[in-house]
């Protein structure tokens, strides 16, 4: 299988610190791929640097062997459709109207009938098509995260109207504010869609929500991959500690030997950890 986005050796620097460093990775067409690591890891940059909207400070990305930076902005939207975390709005626009924003690269040449119909599927599998004509700047946190979930599957689904090619959806933090009938639900949806061949690279926090969906994950800490495989291989107590800094009791499913991720049932650590912010405070 060829791969479809392929990082070369990318790093990206700022006033000298390097936030991601010679970080070279692929992915496949169809797989759902989660993104791990510690707050600061360099996760949403990684993200920022594959969709083309940061330019590398070294390395490069291709999409199906065609270096992001050649690609126009409208070529990438047919391409990857991206939902950002948090990403704010400006202007009080109804819900359907913001997942229509989806739509305004890829689909502009849509016949309205058809538009209508791809505003209106996204809107429910997202969950929010009871909220159409709500402001978006009234909804909640986690109404909003839909609403933006609907916006990118606008995208994804206008741009195959265009013809046969490999899509990626790429989610910054899809579910953070989500309750776990929406995790599952949204999670559910990319699962879906990886089923119809598109590649889904999702920044998850949850270690077990990642590891129940994704086909792989991505450990990055400090700027680099430190672990790459599937979950089962991937997660153990050691790579916790080490990377997460927090003490787990790691289990597994005996049928899969996927990880099962648990606080210690001995919260003297808490404790500890308590003790020392108090004596700061
Ligand atoms: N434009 C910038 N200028 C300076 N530092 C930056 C800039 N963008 C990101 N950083 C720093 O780079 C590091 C990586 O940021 P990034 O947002 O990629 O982390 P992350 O892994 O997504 O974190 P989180 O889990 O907290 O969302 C952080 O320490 C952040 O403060």
């Amino acid at each position: 299988m060829n791969t479809f986005i392929q990082a070369e050796n990318l790093s990206y620097a700022v006033n000298g610190r390097k936030l991601i460093d010679a970080v070279s990775i692929g992915f496949d067409p169809g797989e759902f791929v989660a993104i791990i690591g510690p707050n600061g890891a360099g996760k949403s940059t990684l993200l920022r640097l594959l969709s083309g909207e940061l330019r590398p400070s070294a390395g490069r990305v291709a999409w199906s062997g065609e270096p992001a930076e050649k690609l126009s902005p409208a070529r990438l939207a047919l391409r990857r459709a991206v939902m950002a975390q948090g990403a704010a709005l400006a202007f009080s626009y109804p819900v359907h109207e913001v997942a229509r924003q989806g739509l305004a690269v890829v689909g502009r040449r849509l016949p309205k009938i058809q538009a209508d119909k791809i505003v209106t599927r996204a809107l429910a599998v997202s969950g929010v098509q009871h909220l159409s004509y709500r402001n978006f700047l009234t909804l909640s946190g986690g109404e909003q995260q839909r609403a933006r979930f609907a916006r990118a599957l606008c995208q994804l689904k206008a741009a195959q109207e265009h013809g046969r090619f490999c899509q990626a959806l790429l989610l910054d933090e899809p579910t953070s504010s989500l309750d776990l009938e929406h995790q599952l639900a949204l999670l559910g949806a990319a699962r879906a869609i990886v089923g119809s061949g598109v590649t889904v690279i999702a920044i998850v926090h949850d270690l077990n929500i990642a590891a129940r969906f994704a086909d792989r994950l991505v450990v990055l800490a400090g700027g680099r991959v430190v672990a790459d495989g599937p979950a089962a291989q991937v997660i153990d107590e050691a790579l916790v500690r080490e990377i997460f800094r927090a003490t787990m009791r790691v289990d597994r499913e005996s049928a899969t030997g996927l990880p099962i991720v648990l606080p210690q049932t001995n919260i003297n650590r808490c404790d500890v950890h308590a003790q020392a912010f108090l004596a700061r405070f």
